[in-house]
């Protein structure tokens, strides 16, 4: 469906995207995790063709998407900044996308605009800012497209209408499954819709795997130092916090049975780290040139 070979991009000659390869064959729903900065929006662009690679090729099902309306069709990418003239009313901004989404779902989109209480001749200027994001939410899922690209969708939603648009997002992909492609800096409400993550830092891969498997990874490891120091062994350790006697760290294991009965045996507690501690704590690692 997607896929980048090599795609490198700078912004004044300072690299951001630096030989980036990823692909995706199938429907699925991948959350784009990164720093700030790390170059979730410029990988964004350059996949939906608003910014050309200066090294590499981008294709979206099949077709470079820069400036090509081959790709172009297959495509709806929603920016985190929110791109609606002043002149128009909620009605006209869908219209809009309606023109250039083929499977525009206009049912979907009204029924949309009722759950977040948008109205349609209500000027977009006028939205507040997350109403503005609502409004994207409801163009991104309603275009139905087979490439759907959201920018930080949840931002300015409250809590409420984030909750909504898990539901909605979930029951979409249901009865129109596509490859939804969801950067976010709030992972660990968003993971439980997620079926992979791909991890950017500093311009780079650094991780695109399955949620299965990066969701029993990383834990807690608390005891007495002795013992603790025992059972980590020639483990890299993440992050370690000492109180009296008694030792903290997190490593890099999965939460198996295997890790439950060695910690019971050395008497050592065990609990699962945050998702969003884990991903901190792989990122603050390449940072210091550790891996
Ligand atoms: N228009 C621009 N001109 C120059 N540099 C830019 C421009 N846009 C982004 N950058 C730089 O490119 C790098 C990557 O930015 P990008 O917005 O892609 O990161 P991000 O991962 O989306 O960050 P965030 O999580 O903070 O939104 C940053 O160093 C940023 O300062």
């Amino acid at each position: 469906m997607i896929s980048l070979s090599n795609v490198s991009y700078a912004y004044d000659e300072t690299p951001v995207i630096k030989s980036f390869s990823y692909d995706e064959y199938d429907p699925i729903i991948t959350g784009l995790w990164g720093r700030n900065g790390a170059g979730k929006t410029t990988l964004m662009k350059l996949l939906a063709g608003h910014q050309k690679p200066a090294e590499g090729t981008i294709k979206i099902m099949g077709h470079q998407p820069y400036n090509n309306e081959k790709a172009q069709k297959h495509l709806c990418y929603m920016q985190e900044d929110h791109p609606f003239s002043d002149i128009w009313t909620v009605s006209d901004a869908l219209r809009f996308y309606r023109y250039f989404n083929p499977n525009w779902n206009q049912n979907l989109a009204e029924q949309l605009l009722e759950t977040f209480r948008l109205h349609q001749k209500k000027k977009t200027k006028k939205l507040s800012t997350g109403m503005k994001t609502a409004l994207q939410v409801v163009i991104g899922l309603a275009s139905q497209a087979d490439v759907t690209i959201l920018d930080e969708p949840t931002n300015g939603l409250d809590a409420g209408m984030r909750k909504e648009f898990y539901k909605l997002m979930l029951a979409s992909y249901d009865a129109y499954p596509r490859l939804i492609l969801i950067s976010t800096h709030q992972i660990e409400e968003l993971q439980p819709l997620l079926e992979s993550i791909v991890v950017v830092h500093d311009g780079k891969p650094l991780m695109h795997e399955s949620m299965d498997s990066v969701r029993e990874r990383g834990i807690w490891l608390t005891g007495e130092i002795d013992k603790v120091n025992e059972l980590v062994g020639s483990q890299r350790v993440y992050e370690e916090n000492i109180m009296g006697s008694l030792k903290k760290v997190m490593i890099d294991a999965p939460l198996s049975s295997e890790w439950k009965e060695r910690a019971k045996l050395s008497g050592v507690t065990l609990e699962k780290a945050q998702l969003q501690d884990y991903l901190l704590n792989i990122t603050e690692r390449v940072k210091e040139g550790m891996r």
